[in-house]
């Protein structure tokens, strides 16, 4: 007799976690609301300028159970929770999600859209990058797409994106950490332009908070 395995029953029962940290979200629609922040390890993208390197080998970072990662994450009195990177799409997130909505979370992800869709997600942050483009059914799927500006011509290439993503895609620009200061008046001018985009700075490293 044979043993047939099929995607659909395996489980995923653990995830590599890098750290998890209860804070504000400083980024996009929810920035200043409290969060639960789940950020996995692995990432294949590679942007030369992110914040997060650390994050990229899943090998680096502890497996843990789903059940311990949403308990504790329950000790916190919001009901946020952010999954992200790394490249949290790089697993399948079907088990978290579920058992993170068991214990009443809004489940958000952050994510480049670069691997298959998994999870059950009451937001979906979209950040492209163009290191490994996203898919297209994510682009039509997200609730915020969130641009990372790193020179005057990814203005131009924000708006392939915003023309991919649904009509009730919320739009932001975010300027990149290093260059802040020299792309923050390019984006404000932008706006001023473009009123459909608002600005997302990431202002967790304003106040210091993870
Ligand atoms: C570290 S990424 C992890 C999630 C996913 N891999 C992604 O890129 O969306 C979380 C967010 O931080 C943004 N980000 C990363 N490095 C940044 C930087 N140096 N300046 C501004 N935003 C950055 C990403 O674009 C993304 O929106
Ligand atoms: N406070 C806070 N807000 C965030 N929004 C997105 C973040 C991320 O790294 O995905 C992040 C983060 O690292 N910290
Ligand atoms: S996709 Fe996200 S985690 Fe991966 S390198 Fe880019 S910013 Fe960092
Ligand atoms: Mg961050």
């Amino acid at each position: 007799m044979s043993l047939v395995v099929t995607n659909t029953n395996i489980q995923t029962t653990t995830l590599p976690v890098m750290e998890r940290f209860y804070t504000i979200q400083g980024e996009g629609y929810h920035q200043g609301r409290a969060a639960y922040f789940i950020r996995l390890g692995g990432c294949d993208v590679g942007c030369h300028w992110c914040d997060v390197k650390d994050s990229w080998d899943a090998a680096k970072h502890p497996k843990l159970a789903i059940s311990d990662i949403v308990r504790e994450a329950a000790q916190h009195p919001g009901r946020i929770a952010v999954i992200t990177g790394g490249e949290p799409l790089m697993h399948n997130l079907d088990a978290l999600c579920d058992t993170l909505h068991e214990q009443g979370f809004r489940t958000h992800i952050e994510t480049s859209g670069s691997s298959p869709l998994s999870g059950q997600w009451d937001w979906i942050t979209l950040s492209p990058k163009k290191f490994k483009a996203p898919l297209p059914e994510i682009c039509q799927q997200a609730h915020e797409l969130k641009v990372v500006i790193f020179n005057k011509t990814d203005f131009a290439w924000a708006e392939k994106y915003a023309a991919l993503a649904g009509g009730h895609c919320r739009l932001y620009l975010q300027p990149e950490w290093e260059k802040a200061a020299e792309m923050t008046p390019l984006i404000i001018d932008y706006i001023k332009e473009h009123p459909e985009w608002e600005l997302s700075l990431q202002i967790h490293k304003y106040i210091n908070v993870p």
